[in-house]
């Protein structure tokens, strides 16, 4: 393994934590204790999930459940999971690691960890954060699996920034076509990590491998000195960055690379955090738009169509409002871009969800009530705060797929609109 994996003489190991334990938070989580197991010279082996806390009764279907031993009974979600390795509730039929300790209190999970990967539906990110605050290392670097983005009175920002200037840290962004259960049973795939953080945290020498290796001096955090850091804009935002220690090993693109890669989850570490956090986030309106098609019946040359248009207005979105910094070629060329967007319009919750609630002439919400077993969808709130943003700008006939996706979930237009409402683009 090159870089980071062989540097030596650090007194420290990163402790990692994953906020969020859903469907792709639990596949998360068990990604990152395998590779912490495996690299124990630069982790922490035991890794911290934080469990939003619910009783769940162990299904018949699970091959944990024995009714003898009472598991007709409601249990405490991190009970199961510590018990039995298995989230029945959100990850059913998948062994996790046995070094992955689910934990019902956000605040001692998060005690101590260099390393904090946010992993649940944005919706709970801020009160998540809220406790958070003032109970984490003041040089943690966090990476944001989160698909959406916080649109404010002020505007659009990203998950990874917003977390950021909340609790005062950098915060990258992991995003790729990554239907969690697939990950879960371990099929190839992809995914892009963008981490491009304002001071090298790299500081200390590599030493070569078959060098004696030096005692690393030991410095303490006020030995470092704050730095202003630049937002995915490139302005500078208030969060005032603590560095990482020299007693921790670096936190740099080979780092994290060594902490998510798997055989199975092959990670591309790129700079262009706005590209991939707005690739995540706005594909779940296309899909929602790729469901309403494909429930109307429409076939896949329609789907096309709305994957084309939706690309479209993504990169033209990324453009407009983040356009100092991402990249086109994000869009177009990683994971987190053209590749997400296909397999969210293939397989994805949101795309499944709307395909059914055309089939059978009930709300998206209604469907998500009924078929996801508490599990959420992204798409809805990000069509409703991406329209809101929009229309306070003027600028809803710009994007009109977008617009046509909100004003069909409010009930405004129908999916028989669609074709007429996206032609004004290309006029
Ligand atoms: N599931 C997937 O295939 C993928 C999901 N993502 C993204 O990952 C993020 C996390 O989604 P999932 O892990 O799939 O979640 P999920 O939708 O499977 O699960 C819902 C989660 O919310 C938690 N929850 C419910 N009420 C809560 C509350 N009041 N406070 C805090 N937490 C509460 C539940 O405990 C559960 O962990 C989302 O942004 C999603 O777009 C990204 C890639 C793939
Ligand atoms: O982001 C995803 C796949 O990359 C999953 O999308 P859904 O939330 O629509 O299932």
């Amino acid at each position: 393994m090159a870089g980071s994996a062989l540097l030596g003489g650090h007194s420290k190991k990163h402790k990692v934590t994953v906020v969020g334990s859903g469907n792709w938070g639990s596949t998360i989580s068990k990604i990152v204790a395998e590779n912490a197991k495996l690299h124990s010279n630069l982790f922490e082996e035991e890794v911290q999930m934080w469990v939003y806390e619910e009783e769940v009764t162990i299904p018949s279907t699970s091959k944990n459940y024995d009714a003898a031993a009472g598991h007709d009974e409601p249990q405490k979600l991190t009970s199961i999971i510590n018990n039995y390795h298995e989230n029945v509730k959100y990850l059913p039929g998948v062994t996790l690691p046995s070094n992955l300790v689910a934990n019902p209190s956000l605040v001692d999970a998060v005690r101590d960890a260099s390393i904090l990967i946010f992993n649940l539906p944005h919706q709970f990110i801020g009160k998540a954060c809220d406790q958070m605050r003032g109970n984490i290392l003041p040089y943690a670097r966090g990476i944001s699996c989160i698909k959406g983005v916080n649109v404010s009175d002020d505007g659009v920002s990203l998950f990874s920034e917003w977390i950021g200037d909340g609790l005062d840290i950098y915060v990258g962004a992991l995003s790729g076509a990554n239907i969690a259960s697939e990950i879960a049973a371990e099929k190839w795939s992809e995914t892009t990590i963008a981490y491009d953080p304002p001071l090298t945290d790299s500081r200390a020498p590599t030493p070569r491998s078959d060098s004696p290796q030096p005692a690393q001096p030991t410095v303490t955090v006020t030995d470092v000195p704050a730095v202003v850091h630049r937002d995915a804009r490139g302005r500078a935002s208030k969060t005032k960055l603590t560095g990482v220690p020299a007693e921790y090993p670096p936190l740099d693109h080979d780092s994290f690379r060594t902490l998510f890669h798997r055989p199975y989850f092959h990670v591309q570490m790129v700079s262009d955090v706005a590209g991939v956090s707005l690739g995540g986030a706005l594909k779940n309106i296309v899909a929602l738009a790729a469901g309403f098609v494909d429930g109307r019946g429409w076939g896949d040359n329609a789907k096309a169509a709305i994957m084309r248009i939706g690309l479209m207005e993504m990169v033209r979105f990324g453009k407009e409002f983040f356009g100092e910094t991402v990249q086109s070629a994000t869009f177009t060329e990683t994971s987190a871009g053209v590749a997400d967007l296909i397999t969210s319009c293939s397989g994805g919750r949101n795309f499944r969800c709307a395909r059914k609630a055309v089939e059978k002439g009930i709300s998206v919400d209604e469907v998500e009530r009924q078929e996801l077993n508490g599990q959420k969808l992204q798409g809805t709130t990000t069509a409703y705060e991406v329209n809101s943003f929009l229309k306070a700008r003027g600028l809803e006939r710009d994007y009109p797929l977008f617009t046509a996706v909100n004003d069909i979930l409010r009930g405004k237009k129908q999916v028989d609109d669609i074709p007429e409402l996206v032609a004004t683009l290309d006029d």
